[in-house]
């Protein structure tokens, strides 16, 4: 799956029926149906299964538009189908850009976002894209006529906090201190506030806008960029992996198939059921066992050739927290040269090492959510993408 748009169409170029936002060559509301959808960030590592499984498993749809700032070459093979799929180069920061690729649409799913906790951006480029960007969404909704909306939140509106106290198989109702320090989660926090905000909102029209908000934990699946960094590197550790985090911190994951039917579930009952499901947040969840970071990791990377050296003895925690420090100071210091952005800083350190687990039935219970996927389908489907990958250990 592609995850990165690396190799995508450069700006303004074209990919199958595609289309580069802008109000007056964008889709025009009066050609797409009651059944259009908009994949907003449908170019990314969810938003790709998002955009199969819309164009699987929702029978009523006759047209998609895939809006991303870089669209991958994949979306070629979807133009062949029966649902008219327009693939649309925009960028959510840009109001009339995303105002264009809403317009006559019935229903919109934003998983568009910066995804940074490396400090590979500027904090001031995170609230831009996450935060006016998801604005901009809002905004296009009202001003359109659009009344569904599907926001991808994520878990880390939650927690961990900066405190590392522990979530442990919490609900959505489960009291935590949600403390936000960090650009990312900030800037999801208060996207997220802003999408429940606006549920009832009138749009163009004067019907009631309906939104709501599916958080994720730790997504992984085919497509996944952290796992092949992880992969890569045990490759070039001769097939090892070192413990950094003690295996009994409990990390919430999900799988990317699963999270994808989640919101194209919800997408479709949300006209239905906007009394019960506007205005809500719900996990994502399925039966991914409740497993350390690492552990979890090691149920695709083993049975691709790699096994998880323990090493507490040889770096105990203190060593960790002094390694992250440095990181960050180095990253500071090489900012005006290079970025340098290892996976490891003082941030990805406290989440990895805080116990954060979700157990809840709520999806299931306001739009009839199950797994589409077992654990065992995802595990075997996740192994077979690492397998694949070019310089598999296998
Ligand atoms: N990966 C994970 O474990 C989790 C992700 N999430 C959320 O899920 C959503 C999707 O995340 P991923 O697929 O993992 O990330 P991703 O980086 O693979 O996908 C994000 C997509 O948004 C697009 N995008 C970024 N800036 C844009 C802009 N200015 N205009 C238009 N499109 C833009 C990117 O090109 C990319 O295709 C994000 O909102 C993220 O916060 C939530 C929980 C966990
Ligand atoms: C200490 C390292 C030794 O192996 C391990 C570092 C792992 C981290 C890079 C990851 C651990 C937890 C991840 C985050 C978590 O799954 C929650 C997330 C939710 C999101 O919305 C975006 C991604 C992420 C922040 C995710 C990022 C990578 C980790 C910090």
């Amino acid at each position: 799956m592609g995850q990165e748009g690396g190799g995508a169409s450069g700006r303004g170029r074209c990919v199958g029926r595609l289309a580069r936002a802008s109000t007056e060559d964008g889709p025009s509301g009066g050609q797409f149906g009651y059944s259009g959808s908009v994949a907003a960030g449908g170019c990314g590592f969810l938003g790709e299964h998002v955009v199969r499984m819309l164009l699987q498993r929702e029978p009523r749809l006759s047209e998609l538009r895939v809006f991303d700032l870089h669209l991958g070459p994949w979306l070629e093979e979807l133009k062949t189908g029966p649902v008219q799929v327009t693939a649309i180069q925009g960028d959510v920061t840009q109001a009339h850009e995303v105002a264009a690729a809403v317009a006559g649409a019935h229903v919109v799913i934003h998983a568009a976002g910066l995804v940074d906790v490396f400090g590979r951006a500027s904090p001031e480029t995170i609230h831009k894209v996450n935060v006016q960007g998801t604005k901009n969404v809002i905004e296009a909704c009202v001003q359109t006529g659009t009344r569904f909306l599907v926001y991808t939140s994520s878990m880390e509106v939650v927690g961990p906090n900066i405190k590392g106290h522990p979530f442990y198989r919490g609900n959505e109702d489960t009291p935590y201190e949600a403390v936000h320090k960090h650009p990312y989660p900030c800037s999801k926090a208060q996207a997220e506030r802003l999408v429940l905000e606006a549920n009832g909102r009138e749009v163009r029209g004067g019907l009631p806008l309906v939104t709501c908000a599916l958080r994720p934990t730790g997504i992984y699946g085919e497509g996944h960029q952290i796992m092949r960094d992880f992969y890569h590197q045990g490759l070039r550790l001769g097939g090892r992996l070192f413990r950094a985090i003690p295996a009994s911190v409990e990390h919430g994951r999900v799988y990317v198939g699963n999270v994808a039917w989640m919101h194209v579930l919800v997408a479709r009952e949300l006209e239905q059921r906007a009394a019960l499901v506007g205005g809500q947040v719900y996990f994502c969840y399925d039966k991914s066992p409740y497993k350390s970071y690492e552990d979890f990791n090691m149920e695709f990377l083993g049975p691709c050739g790699l096994r998880l050296v323990e090493t507490r003895l040889l770096a105990p925690y203190w060593l960790l927290m002094l390694l992250a420090a440095l990181n960050a100071l180095l990253q500071w210091l090489l900012r005006p040269l290079l970025l340098y952005a290892p996976l490891l800083n003082p941030y990805t350190l406290a989440v990895a090492n805080t116990t954060f687990t979700v157990s809840t039935d709520k999806a299931q219970r306001h739009f009839g959510y199950e797994p589409l996927f077992s654990w065992e389908d995802s595990r075997t489907r996740t192994i077979r993408w690492v397998q694949a990958m070019e310089g598999s250990a296998q």
